[in-house]
C-alpha cells in the first residue's frame, strides 16, 4: 500500500503518495523553514517514527527525510499553494516563563503584560511552578514521611504553598476555586505518604507536579478575566510522553506530533493561548507523571518549539541572558550575545544553572533560535541561541563550575600492551548505569569523573560507589577522590593554546594544582579538574583574566 501526506488541520488537505512507503504520514506542524510529520501506522494508527521535512535553500523543493535517508521530494510551490491561508494564523513562538518570573501575582501580572507588549507574536506559554514551589513541595514531602498523619496538616511547606496560591489568586482577582481542588489533593497525598511512611521518586513527581499544574491554573485564569483569551494545559494530559525514569525522564518521539496535533488543534478550531505546565510528562509504560529533571520547564518549551516548527523559543529568566560565569559566584559576570547551540548545551550539561541539559537538543534537531531574556529586564538583549555563529573573534565564551564531582584515577594491574582495557572499565560503568563526565587516559590508566547529578537522584551513594570499585579492582588499582570540581572553558577550541596558557597562567599565579584536564572531541570545551575548595577562587581569577583584561590580537 502506497503511503500519503495528509495535511492536517488545512481546510481541502492535499494528499502525496509516497510509492515505497506502507505508512501515512501527517503534518503536525509548519514553518517558513521546517516542517514536521508523523508517520502512522496504517493498522492501528500508532505512530511510527516522525519526520522532519525541511525547505532546501537552493531549489524549490522540500525534502523529506525517514530515518535511512530521503524518501521523496515535494515541489516547494505545492506545498505553498496548500499552506498558505493558515501560516498567518499559526502559533509562532514560545515562551517560557521560571519559578522566578512568575513567583507573586505581581510578577505574573509583569509576565502578563510583557506578553501583550508582543502584539504580533501568538505564543505557546509554558511556566514553571510559582518561586521555590518545587522545593517546598519536596520538603514537605520528606517531612511527611516521618511526622505522622495527625500532623501532615502542620507541615509549614504545605501551609506556605497553600498560603502563596490563595494570595495569589486573591490579588489577581481570580477564583480561589481554580487550585483549591489541587491543595486538597494534595494534602491527602501528603497524608498518603504519611501513612506509608516513604516516598518513592514515582510519588515525589506526583508530589511536584501540583506547582505546575496550579500556576498554569491561575495564570491562564488571569489572562481571561483581563479579557485574553487563554487556555490552560497539563502536559501530561496533551501528549508529552516519557520514559518511566521518575524524576529524571527522556521525552520520547511520539511527544512531537501529539503535542503538535493537540496545540494546533485546538487552536484552529477556537483560538485561546496556551498556557503549559512545563516539567512535566507521562511515563509511556506506567501512565503515571514524571517530571524531566530539575529546571526541566526549558526541555517543555524547546520540545514545543520543535514539535510545532515554531520560529522562536524565548526562555525568560531572571538574569539578563546566559552570562559569562554564575553570578553567584561572582558578580561581574557578564551576559554572552551569541552562542551556539553545541555550545549553550556544553555549558549546560557541565553545571549552568540558567538552562536544562537537555533542552538545547530539540531546537538544535528543529534548527530553532533560543533566546534567553530577563522577565525583570525586557529590554536588555539576552541571548541568542543559533546552529552557527561567527566565531573569528571568539577566544573564551563561558567558565562553567560543577562542584562535588567524584573523581576515579583506575590504573591497570597488568603493565604495557594490554587491550581492552579501557573497553572493561567502561563496560563496568555501563553495567552499573553511572554515568561518566570527562574522562583522560592512556593505554593503561584511566583519570574519570562521575556525573553527580546521576549519582544525587540515587539513595545508595556509598553502596553504588564501592560497587563500582569493588568491580574495577579486579582489573586495576583505584584511587577514589571526592569533593572534586570540572571547571569548563566553554569557547573557541581552535584557540586551545591561547587558552591553555592564560588558564595555566592564572592557575600557577593561585598555587591552584590541576588534577586532571580534558579536551575532547567537542570543539567548543576544555574541561579543568580542580579541588572543591580552591574551585570558586579559579573561576574568579579566570572570569578577570579571560574577561576584564585584554586578550592578544587574534591571527584572522
Ligand atoms: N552562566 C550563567 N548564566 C546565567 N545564569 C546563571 C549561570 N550560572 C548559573 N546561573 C543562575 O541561573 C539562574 C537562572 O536559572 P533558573 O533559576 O533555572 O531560572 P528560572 O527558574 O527563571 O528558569 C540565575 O538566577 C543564576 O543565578
Ligand atoms: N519547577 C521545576 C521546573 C523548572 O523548570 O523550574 P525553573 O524554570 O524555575 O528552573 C523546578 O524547580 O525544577
Amino acid at each position: 500500500m502506497a503511503a500519503s501526506l495528509r495535511f492536517s488541520g488545512l481546510k481541502t488537505p492535499p494528499t502525496y503518495s509516497f510509492p515505497k512507503q506502507t505508512t501515512s504520514l501527517q503534518c503536525h506542524s509548519a514553518s517558513p523553514t521546517l516542517l514536521s510529520f508523523a508517520a502512522f501506522r496504517p493498522s492501528n494508527s500508532s505512530i511510527l517514527r516522525n519526520i522532519s521535512l525541511r525547505r532546501c535553500c537552493e531549489s524549490r523543493v522540500f525534502r523529506v527525510c525517514c530515518q535511512g535517508g530521503n524518501v521523496d521530494v515535494i515541489q516547494r510551490n505545492e506545498f505553498e499553494a496548500a499552506s498558505s491561508g493558515e501560516a498567518e494564523n499559526q502559533l509562532t513562538c514560545v515562551m517560557k516563563f521560571g519559578g522566578s518570573s512568575v513567583a507573586s501575582a505581581e510578577r505574573m501580572r509583569e509576565v502578563a503584560d510583557l506578553i501583550l507588549s508582543f502584539p504580533n507574536e501568538r505564543p505557546v506559554i509554558v511556566l514553571s511552578a510559582m518561586g521555590k514551589t518545587t522545593n517546598k513541595l519536596l520538603l514537605a514531602g520528606e517531612k511527611a514521611v516521618s511526622c505522622g498523619v495527625t500532623n501532615v496538616d502542620a507541615i509549614e511547606e504545605l501551609n506556605f504553598i497553600k498560603d502563596l496560591h490563595h494570595r495569589t489568586a486573591d490579588e489577581l482577582g481570580v477564583e480561589r476555586s481554580i487550585v483549591d481542588g489541587h491543595l486538597e489533593v494534595l494534602e491527602q497525598l501528603l497524608k498518603g505518604i504519611a501513612m506509608m511512611k516513604e516516598l518513592t521518586l514515582r510519588t515525589k513527581d506526583y508530589l511536584v507536579s501540583f506547582g505546575e499544574c496550579m500556576s498554569t491554573r491561575i495564570f491562564a485564569a488571569y489572562l481571561n478575566k483581563i479579557g485574553v483569551k487563554a487556555r490552560q494545559y497539563d502536559a501530561f494530559e496533551i501528549g508529552f510522553i516519557t520514559t518511566d525514569d521518575f524524576t529524571n525522564a527522556d521525552i520520547l518521539e511520539a511527544t512531537y506530533p501529539a503535542v503538535a496535533k493537540r496545540l494546533n488543534d485546538d487552536w484552529i478550531s477556537d483560538p485561546a493561548i496556551p498556557i503549559v505546565t512545563g516539567f512535566l510528562g507521562k511515563g509511556w509504560r506506567s501512565s503515571a507523571i514524571t517530571t524531566l529533571g530539575r529546571g526541566g520547564s526549558d526541555l517543555t518549551a524547546t520540545t514545543i518549539g520543535k514539535a510545532l516548527g515554531l520560529r522562536e523559543i524565548q526562555v525568560w529568566k531572571d538574569v539578563d541572558g546566559v552570562l559569562t560565569c554564575d553570578p553567584n559566584i561572582y558578580q561581574h559576570a557578564e551576559p554572552v550575545p551569541y552562542l551556539t547551540f553545541e555550545e549553550a548545551a556544553e555549558l549546560a550539561y557541565f553545571g549552568a544553572q540558567v538552562l536544562h541539559p537537555q533542552s538545547m537538543r530539540p531546537a538544535r534537531e528543529g534548527d530553532i533560535p533560543v533566546r534567553v531574556k530577563n522577565s525583570y529586564n525586557p529590554n536588555a538583549p539576552g541571548t541568542l541561541i543559533t546552529r552557527n555563529r561567527d566565531m573569528s573573534k571568539a577566544v573564551l565564551t563561558s567558565i562553567v563550575l560543577k562542584r562535588n564531582v567524584t573523581m576515579l584515577d583506575i590504573v591497570s594491574t597488568r603493565m604495557l600492551g594490554q587491550f581492552g582495557f579501557l573497553a572493561k572499565v567502561f563496560s563496568i560503568f555501563e553495567d552499573l548505569g553511572i554515568s561518566v563526565d570527562v574522562v583522560a587516559t592512556s593505554e593503561v590508566s584511566t583519570s574519570l569523573t562521575l556525573d553527580p547529578s546521576k549519582l544525587w537522584s540515587r539513595e545508595l551513594i556509598q553502596q553504588e560507589l564501592d560497587h563500582v570499585i569493588e568491580e574495577l579492582e579486579k582489573i586495576a588499582v583505584v584511587n577514589l577522590l571526592q569533593h572534586r570540581s570540572i571547571i569548563s572553558l566553554i569557547g573557541n577550541v581552535q584557540r586551545s593554546s591561547l587558552i591553555l596558557e592564560k588558564a595555566f597562567h592564572v592557575l600557577r599565579t593561585n598555587g591552584v594544582n590541576v588534577q586532571m584536564i580534558s579536551q575532547g572531541a567537542s570543539k567548543v570545551n576544555i574541561s579543568l579538574i580542580v579541588h572543591d575548595t580552591e574551585a570558586e577562587q579559579c573561576v574568579r581569577a579566570l572570569h578577570s583574566t579571560f574577561f576584564e583584561s585584554d586578550l592578544p590580537e587574534l591571527d584572522q
